[in-house]
């Protein structure tokens, strides 16, 4: 049964939903799974804007023909040259062999390297202004390099003010038929999911994003068409003025987000009593994570919506408990920056956590260690509360004040 709508005149939604999928590139935990957007305008030309992933291949081409009706493809545009978007570009050629597949220089180059059909024939070279008519409606394209890949593009509708912004505004979770912003509860359904999608897969180009931002600062948008999930037509402001946030680093709350490795629940202990202190001070906002226990995507989103980190784990075999060397490389790859930390370290006979931590944090870029460090020996004991006390009114009047202000 074909699966598509019409979301402004002659404009579908032709992708689909996979909620089998256990994880997201391999790597971050799927609860809800994710849909694959995918564009189809027919104009006195055809365009389909990015194809889907091979998980949703029967439904997406039963979609196209339902559409289509017999008519020729003219375009398909390629905008991101990940496989998730690309699965059925050869399935396209195969069924329109006349079609021209515009994509830059560089999104041929991945193509040859990921499938083995030759295109050439069929390529479309295009660049930054270039813009295809299609009759009523006309596509811009606007490069965006490392958004969150190389070739990256996104095509700004001119007629309806749409803008088709490949993988950047996009989230996890699947579709439930409320295709819109303004159809689903966003903020409670999906905006966490959006800043997880953001922060881990996005997050690391920033700067990039910024220069999105400048491209298309003087166009008027009233749509904006992701490859994952809803579309935005109604609260544009929200996802752009938390894009322009979270792409300079700066976090959207005043809030603690504690995160601690523990084996013998001596250094989560501590983490809780700190959070407790902290709870007792007025802090609103405070998260508290096990590094073993919670997925390192989870909390590195907390970590973009928080002002101030607390981090604390024991020395292991003279280095730092794994998962959290894991979390604090991931947050090392993806940039993080211009936070307050906190840092406890736990050892039993040499200590090298805390200094370790120290290190990490301090090859951040503006990460300001605030508060004493210090190292628990095993247990941190009722005659050494002054050291978490001291601790809690420096991170509790830090938060505070910003709040305050
Ligand atoms: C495999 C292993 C290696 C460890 N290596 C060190 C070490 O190099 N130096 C040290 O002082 N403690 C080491 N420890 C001990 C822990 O860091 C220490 O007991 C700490 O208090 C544990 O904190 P927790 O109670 O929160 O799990 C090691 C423990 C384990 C299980």
């Amino acid at each position: 049964m074909y699966n598509v709508r019409e979301i402004s005149p002659q404009i579908y939604w032709i992708g689909g939903n996979d909620r089998r999928l256990e994880q997201f590139e391999n790597l971050f935990p799927l609860t809800n799974g994710v849909s694959y957007n995918s564009w189809l305008i027919l104009d006195e030309k055809t365009a389909i804007i990015d194809t889907v992933d091979d998980a949703v291949t029967d439904q997406y081409l039963e979609n196209i023909e339902h559409l289509m009706q017999g008519r020729e493809l003219d375009y398909l545009i390629i905008n991101h040259m990940e496989p998730d978007h690309c699965g059925n570009i050869e399935n396209l050629v195969r069924r329109y062999p006349n079609v021209k597949v515009v994509g830059n220089k560089k999104s041929f180059q991945l193509f040859n390297q990921f499938y083995n059909m030759d295109i050439t024939d069929n390529q479309m070279l295009v660049g930054e202004g270039d813009e295809i008519s299609l009759g009523k409606h006309n596509l811009k394209i606007i490069t965006a390099p490392m958004v969150h890949w190389p070739e990256v593009m996104m095509n700004y509708e001119t007629t309806e003010g749409i803008l088709f912004a490949a993988d950047a505004f996009g989230t996890f979770g699947a579709l439930t038929g409320n295709l819109f912003d303004d159809e689903v509860d966003y903020r409670n359904l999906y905006l966490d999911e959006s800043r997880r999608y953001y922060a881990n897969i996005v997050g690391k180009f920033g700067a990039q994003v910024q220069s999105v931002f400048r491209k298309i600062s003087s166009f008027k948008i009233n749509m904006i068409c992701s490859l994952h999930g809803p579309i935005f037509r109604s609260d544009l402001n929200l996802i752009l003025d938390l894009y322009d946030k979270w792409s300079k680093y700066e976090p959207e709350k005043e809030g603690v987000v504690i995160f601690y490795g523990s084996m013998y629940g001596n250094t989560a202990n501590t983490a809780d009593a700190l959070a407790n202190k902290l709870g007792q001070r007025g802090v609103k906002d405070i998260r508290v994570y096990d590094v073993s226990k919670t997925h390192p995507s989870y909390i590195i989103s907390d970590i973009w919506k928080y002002s101030h980190l607390v981090a604390a784990a024991p020395t292991y075999n003279m280095g730092l408990y794994y998962p959290m060397d894991n979390l604090l490389h991931e947050m090392a790859a993806l940039g993080v920056k211009n936070r307050k930390v906190a840092i406890i370290g736990n050892h039993s006979w040499s200590s090298a956590a805390q200094k370790l931590m120290t290190e990490r944090f301090s090859s951040m870029k503006n990460m300001e260690i605030i508060g004493e460090t210090f190292d628990i020996k095993s247990r941190l004991k009722d005659d050494e509360e002054q050291k978490l006390d001291d601790l809690a009114d420096v991170i509790a009047a830090s938060v505070l004040g910003n709040t305050e202000e």
